[in-house]
């Protein structure tokens, strides 16, 4: 499968009118850097993040929470022993949970723990280009957190790892193309100052997190996740004067993207 098909506007606007609706509850067991971040783009998208890390109450919460994100960005040995409480809690529930596999292929105690966590049926997974080439054991990994491959390079390790896992998977760049393994879409949108700001990835990994609550169609769920992202990425470039004032002005592009600009910026 090489073809992708664009996602279109009417289904972005129908997915994002949907998770709004919802306001799940996402739980994040996430990196120390995105952090604060991370808490604040699920809130600009009507979602209701909460970074429950104690191993003592990880899966009570995961069992109750609409939907379970995890990071291992900066992961140690006590946030190991949580995620897999909270992953193993949530498979029992059946809540879902998605995986942003941070340097993945780069390092490997989290190359080794990430591939561990697969067992436990992720709904979803978003990484960079090396990062899902790395999970799909198909390449070493980036040059730490950041991808030294194209999202391009990366489809056939997206569709792979999707058919291997169950999970819908979502690689990011210049491009996202998102697949559950049999179909293949793209979102050609986004703006290089996305790259400039630490946790845009990370709180994608979270939205795409919070959109798997409830989904009734998973890869459009996704899909719509990452065109939010890369739609109000292009919105705030045209009102930041660098990266500071960008952060800023993502979120209030996060909380304003309407139905009329994603039917400017995607294809009908
Ligand atoms: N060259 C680029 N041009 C436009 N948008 C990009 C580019 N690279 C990444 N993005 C966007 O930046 C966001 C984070 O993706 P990415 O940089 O791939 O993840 P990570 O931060 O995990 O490496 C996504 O919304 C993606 O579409
Ligand atoms: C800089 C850094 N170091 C460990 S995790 C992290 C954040 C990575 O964020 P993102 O993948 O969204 O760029
Ligand atoms: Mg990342």
């Amino acid at each position: 499968m090489s073809e992708s098909t664009p996602l279109t506007s009417s289904r972005a606007a129908h997915e994002i009118a949907r998770v709004r609706a919802a306001a799940p509850l996402v739980h994040c067991l996430t990196n120390s850097v995105v952090t604060p971040f991370t808490a604040n783009v699920l809130l600009a998208c009507g979602c209701a993040p909460a970074m429950v890390v104690a191993r003592e109450e990880v899966a009570a919460f995961a069992a109750v929470a609409s939907t379970l994100s995890v990071n291992v960005g900066t992961l140690d040995s006590h946030q190991a022993e949580a995620i897999l409480l909270a992953v193993r809690a949530a498979a029992e529930a059946g809540t879902p949970w998605t995986l942003d596999p941070v340097a993945v292929g780069a390092l490997a105690y989290r190359t080794a723990f990430s591939h561990e966590l697969l067992a436990f049926a992720p709904a979803a997974i978003r990484g960079n280009a090396s990062e899902i080439i790395a999970l799909a054991g198909l390449g070493h990994g980036g040059r730490g957190v950041d991808s030294t491959a194209g999202s391009d390079e990366a489809v056939s390790a997206a569709v792979a790892l999707a058919r291997r896992t169950g999970a819908v998977v979502a690689v990011t760049g210049a491009t996202d193309y998102i697949t559950d393994g049999e179909r293949l879409l793209s979102v050609a949108n986004g703006h290089p100052l996305l790259q400039r700001v630490t946790g845009t990835g990370c709180s994608l990994s979270a939205l795409v997190a919070a959109s798997m609550a409830g989904a009734p169609d998973r890869l459009h769920a996704a899909a719509s996740a990452c065109a939010w992202m890369a739609i109000a990425g292009e919105q705030a470039a045209e009102q930041a004067a660098g990266p500071g004032s960008f952060a800023v002005a993502l979120l209030d592009a996060l909380a304003g993207l309407d139905a009329p600009t994603l039917e400017r910026r995607l294809p009908a």
